[in-house]
């Protein structure tokens, strides 16, 4: 399971960074399929990681996940010109992932997932979804009534009703966009019916490239992660894009108000990772009383900053709440 086959549904920034850290830390390329829609990204995925099976076509996320079971049904699938795929793979059968990846955006993921139903009951891999704000139980949804109106690919089934515990174990996680540079934080949420070896998988999946994992036990804080640190890195960023527009303001060149601020930020947080001081210790081990900082901090406390901070980052977790209320209906739903 720990070199298991993987699909990544979806093969945008998130896909591409969880890959990429994957394979520079050993993972079998031969072991990854990754499906996109648009041809140039299909292209750019080729050209970046040659030998990499990227699928796209109305058949992609089928064949992806079930696999095909001879060369000549791969083959055939690309005759058809339903399927786009690696040339250098084209003769190669597929294995049924054990590992997939659902890296879509959230408007999408419904319809993804429902067509994928009845093979995701049928193949029982484990699921992993990175869209922001849907729930496990809406995930469960999508695959039961996918699985029960048989519209998977070319498996037909015969409509039937399908119980929570025949659907694959779904597991969420909120990674951020530093993974982009392995320098990510991720946290994930599993359902109680994930093994620990399902939890280790997603945990050393994401690990490739995140330096902080950290597991929620209740669902609603995935949304709390999405206010920190999946969304974080914006917040940094303003920060960042704020101090150096002040710096310029004061005649400072921009290029060198931009290095000091970044190498600010980076000294700051690599400061408060490797200390044992508490962050506000480390505020005030900066501050002199009377001091430069002492006035700046003042400053941001007078107007409102704490406040400023906390209203943001709950806007950020209610709008992932409210994400799943627009795209899957009540956001809070009943086991099956
Ligand atoms: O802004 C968003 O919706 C996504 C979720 C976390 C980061 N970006």
């Amino acid at each position: 399971m720990l070199q298991s086959r993987l699909a990544f549904i979806g093969g945008g920034n998130m896909a591409e960074a969880i890959l990429g850290g994957l394979l520079a830390s050993g993972y079998p390329l031969s072991q990854c399929v990754v499906t996109e829609p648009l041809q140039a990204r299909c292209e750019f995925l080729h050209s970046k990681y040659p030998g990499l099976q990227v699928l796209s076509g109305p058949q992609a996320n089928y064949l992806a996940v079930n696999g095909s079971e001879s060369a000549s049904h791969t083959a055939a699938l690309v005759d058809n010109g339903s399927v786009h795929i690696n040339p250098t793979a084209a003769s190669e059968s597929f294995s049924p992932a054990e590992v997939v990846i659902l890296a879509v955006k959230p408007q999408v993921l419904k319809g993804v997932v429902t067509d994928l139903g009845s093979t995701l009951h049928q193949r029982q891999p484990l699921v992993i979804s990175i869209a922001a704000g849907i729930e496990t139980s809406a995930i469960a949804r999508f695959m039961a009534e996918g699985a029960s109106s048989g519209s998977s690919g070319s498996e037909t089934t015969t409509p039937t009703q399908i119980q929570h515990e025949d659907l694959p174990a779904v597991i969420r996680a909120m990674p951020n966009t530093p993974a982009l540079v392995n320098e990510g934080a991720t946290g994930l949420y599993a359902t109680l019916d994930t093994t620990p070896t399902q939890r280790l998988v997603a945990e050393s999946l994401l690990g490739a490239v995140s330096k902080q994992v950290s597991w929620v036990d209740q669902e609603s804080l995935i949304d709390t992660v999405t206010g920190i640190s999946g969304s974080g890195p914006a917040y940094f960023f303003l920060m960042m894009e704020a101090m150096e527009d002040a710096a310029v303001k004061l005649g400072m060149d921009r290029e060198t108000a931009k290095e000091l601020t970044i190498q600010t930020c980076l000294g700051a947080a690599k400061m408060a990772q490797s200390s044992s001081d508490d962050l506000k210790t480390l505020r005030v081990k900066v501050t002199s009383p009377q001091g430069t900082t002492d006035a700046a901090i003042k400053t941001f406390e007078k107007g409102g900053f704490r406040d400023l901070v906390a209203a943001s980052v709950t806007a950020a977790d209610s709008r992932s709440k409210s994400l799943a209320t627009e795209l899957c209906g009540s956001g809070k739903e009943s086991k099956l």
